[in-house]
């Protein structure tokens, strides 16, 4: 299905049969992506007594409740409320879907124990003005779809490097590690801040996307980017980022 979008004079054409999603699905199994301390996500079916709600242990359905956590378990997408006092909804704060968006792929630089990017690369990389910027760090590899991510001190955004990207005028970001920030900050949160503009002036509307996975087949450059959640009135829901192939 070929479909057209017009966004600031430019038409952009691109193939809904061909979407390229850069979610990490959520499993329960020890295997699951994980940060931040917490057990792998459970998937279990319903019991009542004896009643198991299982087809296989004869349930005329399969009906199973689910236990995750949307920061640590896999891709999610958050809004300002996830570090404010006062309840901000993701539900409420990403209310439309389709963004231009920019993939660009940075290979972290180290500054004493720490892996981070910065402006300057940032800057380096980012020739367009998109709505959406996509980070995929290097190295790349499948890991980061099953990655143990706690106690291991991952790459993240400078203060500078998130004040630039949100003076670039983007409204949403999204990275393939579990925080923009560093793990261990005792709660700064200096780049979720400063791209916010947190307690300055809130921007209510823009979200930060965490874990996504942008395999090494899907080039730098453009894409129309479709940001879908699930309706949660929470600060955060887990997400399902998907590209689509621009001609311009
Ligand atoms: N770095 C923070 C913790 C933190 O950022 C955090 C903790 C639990 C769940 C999510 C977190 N941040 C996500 O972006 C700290 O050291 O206090």
């Amino acid at each position: 299905m070929i479909t057209k979008l017009t966004h600031h004079n430019k038409t952009y054409t691109l193939d809904l049969s061909k979407p390229l999603d850069i979610s990490i699905p959520i499993r329960a199994s020890k295997e699951n992506v994980n940060a931040w301390y917490i057990p792998e996500p459970k998937i279990e079916p319903v019991r009542f007594g004896d009643w198991v709600g299982k087809v296989k242990e004869g349930a005329s359905t399969n009906f199973n409740n689910i236990l995750f956590n949307p920061h640590g378990h896999g891709t999610h997408t958050e809004c300002v409320g996830h570090i404010t006092k006062e309840f901000y909804s993701i539900h409420q704060s990403l209310t439309q879907f389709f963004f231009i968006a920019e993939l660009i792929t940075i290979t972290p630089i180290a500054i004493g124990e720490d892996q981070v990017i910065t402006k300057q690369q940032i800057e380096e990389q980012l020739h367009t003005n998109p709505e959406a910027l996509l980070l995929r760090t290097l190295p790349n590899t499948d890991a980061k779809c099953n990655q143990q991510y706690s106690n291991t001190n991952w790459p993240y955004l400078t203060e500078d490097a998130a004040l630039f990207i949100r003076e670039q005028g983007i409204q949403h970001l999204l990275i393939d590690l579990p925080s923009v920030d560093k793990e261990k900050d005792g709660g700064k949160l200096l780049a979720h801040k400063a791209f916010w503009d947190y307690p300055t002036n809130p921007r209510k509307g823009a979200t930060i996307t965490e874990m996504i996975f942008v395999a090494d087949r899907i080039s730098d450059g453009t894409y129309v980017l479709n940001l879908q959640i699930a309706s949660f009135e929470n600060d955060a829901s887990p997400s399902k980022p998907v590209l689509y192939t621009v001609e311009v």
